[in-house]
């Protein structure tokens, strides 16, 4: 997640909060005044319309024995739709006795519409319809007029109802149309076929269209924000109207203005499915937002930003978005109002459904990267100091500064220590103001190259000399020359150790000047570092025995932790040095290229080809 470089979010209950009401209605061809107010309405306008909320919905309403609030359940869309049916005055129970359903087409994600075919008084077929409504609108060709009266779709009234439909569009209110169809009784197939009946679909009559608002969740536009100035691209991708997606994303600022609303940006679903691949893939950087989509165009886009390199994040709550989920690099799904699939196919579970959190996802994502990349810049930097000055010393002299004990210790502050000490960083807001790291980025950085040498190559250079010339410039002359030896082979100890302690610090922040910024929040940073100074100490003064090294003087303590001490401010100097863009490992492969190609020109040379190149 600390690499993502882009997240399609849907928008139902990640963006928004998911608490739907109808909050405007169109009945018989006229907007009520307020969503719940029937009197206008014929006898039969209201029983059609009462009958085919109760009838069509995957939820339920419990009216309860005394006066206590009646409780409805469902998804948020049934629950809003419910909940105004019940305005209206419907009793569910006794709604849903009065006719008896003859088959079912559950609400669909790819279909956006769901049906049922219910038998009133065993006389009549009414298959009532309900779904996104410039879909259902389509296969209208009549509409019920308040009055109670059918009348036939002009195009004009087409026109106009489409006008109601993006009017409550551009308010970013989710769409839903109720229609329904009379059919022959005669016309439906006999009882043992009624589950593979597909019902009628077409020459619906019109019966309302409403608009269901769903706020914007608090805080969504900061965290866009934050995402952006970390350079991740937040998308939406949801299965509402195109407008209704386009009034959302301006409001939580994934459009920056009207201006910047126009395809490719703002995308249809269908158009971007009727795309070849190579053109999804031309535009897929440029889509903020994707409006009508079917579960498959997400997906779709998912494939297309991964085959242009991109981290995609994705995140999800329904059964529809799994496939995207799974094809995602990182997968999020919703805790509350996700279902086991999407959670099955997903990696991360965001419990309280809230983008904030999939923001901080980022934050912890990147900061486990950067505490990892601490963690190697500090350890190669003992590593490669150790290293260097125990083989020289024993090429040139045959005899090592630091035995065996010692960097068993010297490992341990290292390996445990260290890793407790660095990989336990928090997360700062300075990981949140770079850009993402590359899929191909590696891991150990120019900056950190630069680092690493700059201190490896002044505690080489220190304990080198001190190996050499020692005794003399440690004024240890006086003593045994085995005495003496042992006293200086025990200060470079000493010093190497107090090196790899300030050197910790320096670690922590290895692109910042101030290394120490937020150091005191860090209390195992600081114990670590305390309990290391403190071992230090009784293992020079007390454990002799064990370490083979002798006491020191006061004195020579000072010398010590002054020599550590410069690695500070040598490592503000080090920050100066300029360091290229392209990684160091990209030279070297470019090197070894170039000297593969020379050979094979060369008519003398090897013809085997190497297998890796
Ligand atoms: N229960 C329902 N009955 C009828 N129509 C519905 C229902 N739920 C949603 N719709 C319609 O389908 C559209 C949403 O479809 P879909 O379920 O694919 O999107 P979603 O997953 O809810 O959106 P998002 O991706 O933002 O979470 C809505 O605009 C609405 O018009
Ligand atoms: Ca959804």
């Amino acid at each position: 997640m600390g690499s993502a470089t882009t997240i399609c979010s849907d928008k139902t209950g990640t963006l928004t909060l998911n608490q739907m009401t109808v909050v405007e209605a169109y009945v018989g061809g006229k907007k009520m005044s307020s969503p719940d107010n029937v009197d206008l309405l014929s006898p039969i306008a209201s029983s059609l319309l009462i009958e085919g909320i109760a009838q069509n919905t995957t939820g339920n309403v419990f009216h309860p024995e005394g006066d206590g609030d009646i409780e409805v359940t469902g998804s948020p869309t049934e629950k809003a739709i419910l909940s105004w049916g019940v305005k209206l005055g419907m009793r569910f129970d006794e709604e849903r006795s009065k006719s008896s359903i003859i088959n079912v087409f559950p609400f669909n994600s790819e279909k956006k519409r769901g049906g049922v075919a219910v038998n009133v008084a065993n006389s009549e077929v009414h298959v009532h319809w309900k779904g996104a409504a410039e879909i259902v609108l389509a296969s209208c060709t009549n509409w019920l007029d308040a009055d109670g009266s059918v009348q036939s779709m002009t195009f004009n009234q087409a026109e106009a109802f489409k006008k109601f439909i993006d009017d409550m569009a551009a308010v970013s209110l989710r769409c839903v149309a109720l229609a329904y169809k009379l059919y022959e009784l005669e016309k439906v197939p006999s009882e043992d076929e009624h589950s593979r009946w597909i019902l009628p679909e077409d020459d619906l009559i019109l019966l309302a269209i409403l608009g269901i608002k769903d706020p914007c969740r608090p805080g969504v536009k900061d965290s866009v924000t934050l995402c952006t100035n970390a350079g991740v691209k937040v998308r939406m991708v949801t299965g509402d109207n195109l407008q209704t997606a386009k009034a959302i994303a301006l409001e939580c600022g994934i459009l920056d203005s009207n201006a910047e609303a126009t395809e490719p940006n703002l995308i249809e679903g269908k158009t971007f499915r009727a795309m070849s691949e190579k053109e999804r893939e031309a535009i897929a950087e440029k889509i903020s937002v994707m409006g009508r989509s079917s579960p498959n165009d997400k997906l779709l886009l998912v494939q297309a930003l991964k085959n242009r390199g991109h981290v995609v994040a994705v995140t999800g709550d329904g059964t529809n978005d799994a496939p995207a989920l799974h094809e995602a690099d990182i997968g999020l799904a919703m805790g509350i109002s996700g279902t086991e699939v999407a959670k099955e196919s997903s990696d991360i579970i965001i419990l309280d459904d809230d983008f904030a959190s999939v923001v901080k996802v980022v934050r912890w994502g990147r900061s486990v990267y950067a505490n990892i990349q601490k963690f190697i810049q500090f350890q190669l930097t003992v590593n490669v100091a150790a290293l260097i000055i125990n083989v020289v010393a024993a090429i040139s002299s045959g005899e090592v500064p630091l035995n065996a004990v010692e960097l068993l210790w010297v490992n341990l502050i290292m390996d445990t220590l260290g890793a407790l000490a660095l990989a336990t960083e928090p997360p700062t807001d300075h990981l949140m103001m770079r850009a993402p790291v590359g899929r191909s980025e590696p891991l150990i950085t120019n900056i950190m190259w630069r680092n690493l040498l700059v201190q490896a190559a002044y505690q080489v250079t220190t304990l080198l000399v001190l190996n050499f010339g020692g005794r003399s410039i440690l004024h240890l002359t006086n003593d045994t020359k085995l005495h003496a030896d042992k006293e200086k082979n025990t200060f470079i100890f000493n010093t190497f150790v107090l090196c790899q302690v300030f050197n910790e610090f320096n670690a922590r922040k290895p692109d910042e000047l101030n290394v120490f910024r937020g150091v005191t929040r860090n209390r195992l940073f600081m114990g670590i570092v305390g309990i290391t100074v403190v071992l230090q100490v009784l293992i020079v003064e007390f454990l002799g025995k064990f370490f083979k090294t002798t006491t020191l003087s006061w004195k020579l303590w000072l010398v010590s932790i002054a020599i550590a001490f410069i690695s500070w401010p040598l490592a503000v100097l080090g920050k100066f040095i300029p360091v290229p863009e392209t990684p160091f490992s990209e030279y070297f492969l470019r090197c070894s290229r170039c000297c593969w190609r020379k050979r094979q020109d060369d008519p003398n040379g090897e013809k085997e080809l190497p297998n890796s190149t």
